[in-house]
């Protein structure tokens, strides 16, 4: 590990105030069991046994912060330091989430509570790329043909596949960078759809940390038997390692 990273304080804001209405359950998929725990949960131990992390806020909606202060003994999730109602927009929770944040965090990363499956070796390699550049992200090439297509559903360009990333999360960042960024944004009064873009409309570059394809958003209901499947995957694995 770089020095600078050893040294370094790290913060996770995990953002959970969405309402999933792709997902179309009464109840917001965040809080869906994937076996035996909420998925939100799930996510939450990611970054428990990372010596790494000092602290954890997670982000909710105003209705279930009571909620998710519970879960912390009930889980045992004590890198989970606040929970911090959230805004309108995913941004916005960010930004709530960063200002709940202790003042000796330097660097943090931004989380999408639904995004359970984050492995340690790909969270690490993005820490890594942001302590030597500033600003990273976890992403994946894209295996599919990208196409941008017109209202009229005609399609009107081709972008290069070779140039072509998914992004996902985690996204770190230099504390001061991000926060400076959605300031900026906020002035702007531009709502970008992950955190990278407030930094970059800033022209700071923002690096790239190859992930896994595993680290899926669930965000509609053909992705929680999949999840149910990745999970059963990754307990069959520590199995085998023990
Ligand atoms: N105002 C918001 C909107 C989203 N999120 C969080 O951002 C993450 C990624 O967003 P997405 O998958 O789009 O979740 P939702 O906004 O809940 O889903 P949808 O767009 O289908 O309503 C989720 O963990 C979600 O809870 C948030 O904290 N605050
Ligand atoms: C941040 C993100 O998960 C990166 O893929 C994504 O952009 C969130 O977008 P959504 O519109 O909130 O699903």
């Amino acid at each position: 590990m770089a020095l600078a990273e050893a040294v370094a304080k790290w913060g996770v804001v995990v953002v959970a105030a969405g309402r999933g209405t792709r997902m179309g359950t009464a109840e917001s998929k965040q809080y869906l069991l994937l076996r035996d725990k909420p998925i939100l949960v799930h996510t939450l131990e990611t970054f428990e046994t990372m010596d790494e992390i000092a602290e954890v806020c997670v982000v909710v909606g105003q209705q279930d912060v009571e909620r998710c202060e519970g879960w912390i003994p009930q889980y045992g999730l004590h890198k989970v330091k606040s929970v911090a109602a959230g805004g309108s927009e995913r941004q916005h929770s960010v930004q709530l989430g960063l200002e709940a944040l202790s003042g000796d965090v330097d660097w943090v990363m931004v989380h999408d509570g639904v995004r359970p499956f984050a492995t340690h070796r790909a969270v690490r390699a993005c820490m890594a790329k942001a302590a030597a550049t500033g600003a990273a992200v976890l992403a994946v090439p894209v295996k599919d043909t990208i196409k941008q297509v017109n209202e009229g559903g005609v399609i009107t360009a081709t972008p290069e596949r070779r140039s072509l990333w998914a992004i996902q999360t985690p996204q770190a960042f230099r504390r001061s960078l991000l926060q400076r960024g959605l300031r900026q944004a906020a002035a702007d009064r531009f709502v970008g759809t992950d955190d990278a873009m407030a930094v970059e409309r800033l022209g700071v570059p923002v690096s790239v940390a190859e992930g896994d394809y595993t680290n899926i958003k669930i965000t509609t209901p053909d992705d929680l038997p999949y999840a149910e499947f990745l999970l059963a995957s990754r307990e069959r694995g520590r199995r085998a390692d023990t």
